[in-house]
């Protein structure tokens, strides 16, 4: 039973309360052990107080906000519909239906009004982290490190101002068993019902059904149930098996049938899951057979099925019937819309996105991105993604600069169990067969060893791919694009690059141009206030938009959008007009600095010291600041997170990073 099916009585709550403020320990099942254990890990590796306030904690602005809904634009377009059935099951009960991303961010809510008030001033809408680091032991938080459906009642939250709620959740996997987020109940906890988790575990399976769906329609894939009848419905178990006779997704209703770990998925082969090989499975007709089980397991009811049925065809051009909610936060633009959504006036860029628009649906032309650091190579790959025939299939980006040399051929390639000395016991399927369907985007192609290119250029001329470690080679579908800051062809003649792959690579080549060459600045720095504060009317007077004009922006349109971000946060309430007194005087200086064409009146031009020296420095400080985290150290510094890897790479500093 997952932990708090029934909420534990107010009075035990108290006691335990009670113990924990003044021994720090609770007496054994006054609450369930799950919370018992985020009670001491926010005092143990938080430093929460249960009186304090969230010290700190992060708020996306609408900007972030609308990037996270993009990049988890598939989440979002099954998850919708569901929040809005299980809103109609709840309504008129002051709650909330709220979807979480793996940190906890959460991405929308949809419920009544006067609760939404209420919950927002302890910030739980769309915009906040609910992560236990944060907000200590709740629902969503505790769901995501618990990695279970659980309910947190009333006190049982570990700071007491979120005391007034009850909260059920239940996480949503991927079907190769990633966590994606959470779905949450959450209400006034006077009106506590036992049915709520059921609803919220019910809304994730559905959400699991729907991404399984769109993922494995097309390959080879069984259902599961242990009635005849419950074949084809949201109930079932769904599992997707490789023409090697691998497991390569599964939801969770599967796993629970075959007492499968998500950990399984990739590493359990069909006969260990089922007792039949592929070749039996093949075998087999369209009618749903009974399949005997040993050990006392109930029999199962097992279909097996190979490529889209009409009905399923039906269900996935569907999920978008949604139903806005008041509060619906900004949603991400259409996927047919991203591409054009890139084009803000700029001729030359224009006439790229028209030439990418071209031979978007023709995978046999690959795309090789080329642009300086920040120009938006990596926004344009997803939007490349997002405005083509395969958007509702998988994105996989793999970053080969970010990567130890020693891991990009098993994180690329997949393994088999105990391949290397390290390697998982589990084995790997690879992150060229997790694109299966959809695109593979190559980040920083040109750091990808001279090695491991033989073996890429193997895998597009053959569209197989075989393990490390040997086994079957499994054909592969997908859109390959691939980005590089460095120009190839100096590459391939400094002997740096196989001369063979680049031809294979650049079927066509779209540059990115740098933004002190893109004529679109003042529409570029529109957008950017637009999506950091949609509510507003912001603009920049003539003085700054000079100012902008003559710099000349190494850092590129990433560098402006975070002078952007910092101009807004500056400005006062009521405040619209963004000039040069608000932009502070360090970021003037840095405007100023050597970057620009012609100094500015009145603003010192920075020091010129060890840069080097000082860059380092400060790249130590803000790797310990944050633990170790490259992607958070990255947007501290204000640089890409490229820069970053390829500067600990040099160094050696790479192994052991959250990368
Ligand atoms: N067309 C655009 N509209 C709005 N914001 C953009 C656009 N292009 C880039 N950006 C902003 O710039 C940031 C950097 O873009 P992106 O990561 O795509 O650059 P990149 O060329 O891949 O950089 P790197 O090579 O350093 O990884 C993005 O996070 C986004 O905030």
């Amino acid at each position: 039973m997952p932990a708090s099916e029934a909420p534990t009585p107010p009075d035990r709550i108290r006691q335990a309360r009670r113990q924990w403020l003044d021994t720090g320990t609770v007496a054994s099942g006054l609450i369930a052990g799950p919370l018992q254990a985020s009670w001491a890990r926010c005092r143990d590796h938080y430093g929460l107080a249960p009186e304090g306030r969230p010290q700190g904690a992060p708020h996306a602005s609408a900007a972030q906000l609308a990037r996270a809904l993009e990049h988890r634009h598939t989440l979002m377009a099954h998850a919708r519909p569901v929040m809005a059935f299980l809103h109609d099951q709840v309504q008129g009960s002051d709650s909330l239906v709220l979807l979480a991303d793996a940190h906890g961010l959460l991405l929308h809510a949809s419920g009544d009004a006067p609760f939404a008030d209420r919950a927002a001033r302890v910030a739980l809408r769309p915009g906040a982290v609910w992560s236990e680091q944060w907000r200590g032991t709740n629902a969503i938080g505790t769901a995501l490190a618990e990695g279970q459906p659980l309910v947190v009642h009333a006190g049982e939250h570990y700071l007491s101002r979120n005391g007034f709620l009850t909260c059920a959740a239940a996480p949503i996997a991927d079907p190769t068993g990633q966590l994606l987020g959470v779905l949450d109940i959450s209400g006034d906890r006077r009106g506590y019902h036992r049915h709520t988790l059921a609803l919220a575990r019910s809304g994730a399976r559905m959400i699991e059904h729907q991404l399984f769906t769109a993922r494995h329609a097309a390959g080879l894939h069984l259902r599961l149930h242990t009635q005849a009848e419950g074949l084809g419905s949201v109930t079932e178990g769904l599992l997707a098996v490789s023409e090697d006779g691998w497991v390569t997704g599964a939801n969770t209703a599967a796993l629970e049938l075959l007492g499968l770990a998500r950990r399984d998925i990739g590493a359990a082969t069909v006969e260990r899951a089922l007792g039949l090989d592929v070749r039996a499975l093949l075998a087999q007709g369209a009618a749903p057979r009974l399949l005997p089980r040993g050990g006392g397991s109930a029999p199962l009811w097992l279909r097996v099925e190979r490529g889209l049925t009409l009905r399923h065809t039906v269900a996935l051009s569907t999920p978008a019937v949604t139903r806005a909610a008041p509060d619906t936060p900004p949603t991400p633009p259409k996927p047919a819309d991203a591409l054009a959504a890139l084009d803000t006036g700029d001729a030359a860029f224009r006439a790229t996105l028209a030439r990418a628009r071209r031979v978007l649906d023709k995978p046999a032309i690959p795309l090789l991105l080329h642009g300086d650091t920040g120009t938006g190579k990596d926004v344009l790959a997803r939007s490349l993604h997002a405005s083509s025939a395969r958007h509702s299939q998988p994105f996989v980006a793999v970053n080969c600069a970010a990567l130890p040399e020693t891991l990009i051929e098993a994180e690329l390639f997949g393994y088999r169990p105990g391949a290397f000395t390290g390697a998982s016991r589990q084995g790997a399927p690879g992150r060229i067969r997790e694109a299966h369907g959809g695109t593979l985007f190559l980040d920083e192609i040109g750091d990808m060893p001279l090695a491991l290119q033989a073996r890429l250029l193997r895998v597009l001329e053959a569209r197989e791919v075989t393990p490390l470690g040997g086994g079957t080679a499994v054909a592969v579908d997908f859109r390959l694009l691939c980005a590089s800051h460095r120009r190839l062809a100096d590459e391939v003649a400094a002997g740096r690059f196989r001369e063979d792959l680049y031809y294979r690579l650049n079927g066509l080549t779209l540059t990115l141009p740098p933004l002190r060459e893109r004529s679109d600045l003042p529409a570029l720095v529109a957008k950017l206030l637009q999506a950091e504060a949609p509510a507003r009317a912001l603009r920049v007077d003539d003085e700054v938009m000079a100012l902008f004009s003559r710099y000349r922006w190494p850092g590129n349109v990433r560098q402006l959008a975070n002078v952007v971000r910092t101009g807004v946060a500056l400005l006062e309430d009521g405040e619209d007009m963004l000039t040069l007194a608000q932009l502070g005087d360090d970021l003037r200086e840095r405007l100023a600095g050597s970057g620009s064409a012609a100094p500015v009146a009145g603003v010192r031009p920075a020091g010129a010291g060890d840069l080097r020296e000082q860059a380092d420095a400060s790249i130590r400080e803000t790797l310990a600041a944050v633990d170790g985290n490259v992607a958070e150290a990255a947007r501290r510094l204000g640089v890409s997170r490229n820069t970053l890897y390829r500067r600990l790479r040099r160094a050696g500093q790479l192994e052991g990073l959250a990368i």
